[in-house]
């Protein structure tokens, strides 16, 4: 079953060590098959050396496994939350991508300070609020599923325009319309991350990308009227606590 998906999300997962986005067996990619309802993720714990497409396991929008000798990514349930809350993506990737993960534990956003972001990101990459502890004992993978989807919707931000969250003080998730693409995110988003620490370290200023630059890279990429609407995500304000270096 879903033998061309199985090859596509395996190769998009031998992406993240190709492209430095993960340590050890840390990470992962999975995609989503919409007419079927069902979606393919890496296995859990198996060295990104030793996978095989054949090992991919096959999941559907409940959650539950249906096809598969090993067990699924243990984030198993933040995808399935995030396929069945943003029903217009084809892909999602997970890493612990260091510059990415120093922002996700300083619970700071990663701002759009330069059109390398404006490509891509059209407003600034959120950090989720942090999961409580009754959230980590009820359901950890469900609930960081649902804290990333409570984060777009309280600061009224487009999944679309915006594909990428850092999930606090662990690390970002990425989605795109097709694994590649959330895979392109990803490396996007850990180079940027990057960039910024290094802006951030030269300048306490608040130098975010003004709106007309933001909106001349990020219509130039996807377009006035593509299917990343214009103008439908708002400027993500730091959030005005001293954490925050703005
Ligand atoms: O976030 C984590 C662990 O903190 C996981 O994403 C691991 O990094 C990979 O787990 P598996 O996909 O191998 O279950």
């Amino acid at each position: 079953m879903l033998e061309d998906l199985k090859k596509e999300v395996y190769e998009a997962n031998m992406q993240l060590p190709k492209l430095d986005l993960v340590t050890f067996t840390w990470g992962n990619v999975s995609g989503i098959d919409r007419e079927k309802g069902l979606f393919v993720i890496k296995p859990s714990g198996v060295p990104y050396e030793k996978l095989t497409p054949d090992d991919m396991v096959v999941v559907d929008l409940k959650g539950e496994v249906v096809e598969g000798k090993l067990n699924p990514s243990s984030d198993t349930p933040t995808h399935t939350v995030l396929y069945n809350a943003f029903p217009d993506i084809g892909g999602i990737v997970h890493t612990h991508s260091p510059w990415a993960v120093a922002f996700a534990s300083a619970n700071l956003d990663v701002p759009a300070l330069n059109t390398t972001a404006a490509d891509t990101f059209y407003g600034d990459v959120p950090v989720s609020e942090p999961l409580t502890k009754e959230q980590i004992e009820r359901a950890y993978e469900e609930e960081t599923g649902n804290v990333i989807v409570k984060t777009f919707k309280d600061r009224g931000l487009d999944h679309e325009a915006v594909p990428a969250v850092l999930v606090s003080q662990h690390g970002p998730f990425t989605w795109g319309k097709t694994p590649a693409h959330a895979v392109y995110n990803a490396k996007v988003l850990e180079v940027v991350a990057e960039i910024d620490y290094h802006a951030m370290t030269l300048t306490h200023a608040d130098c975010h990308v003004p709106q007309y630059l933001l909106d001349k890279h990020y219509d130039r990429k996807h377009g006035k009227d593509a299917y990343y609407g214009q103008g439908k995500a708002r400027r993500v304000k730091f959030a005005a606590d001293a954490k925050n270096r703005f």
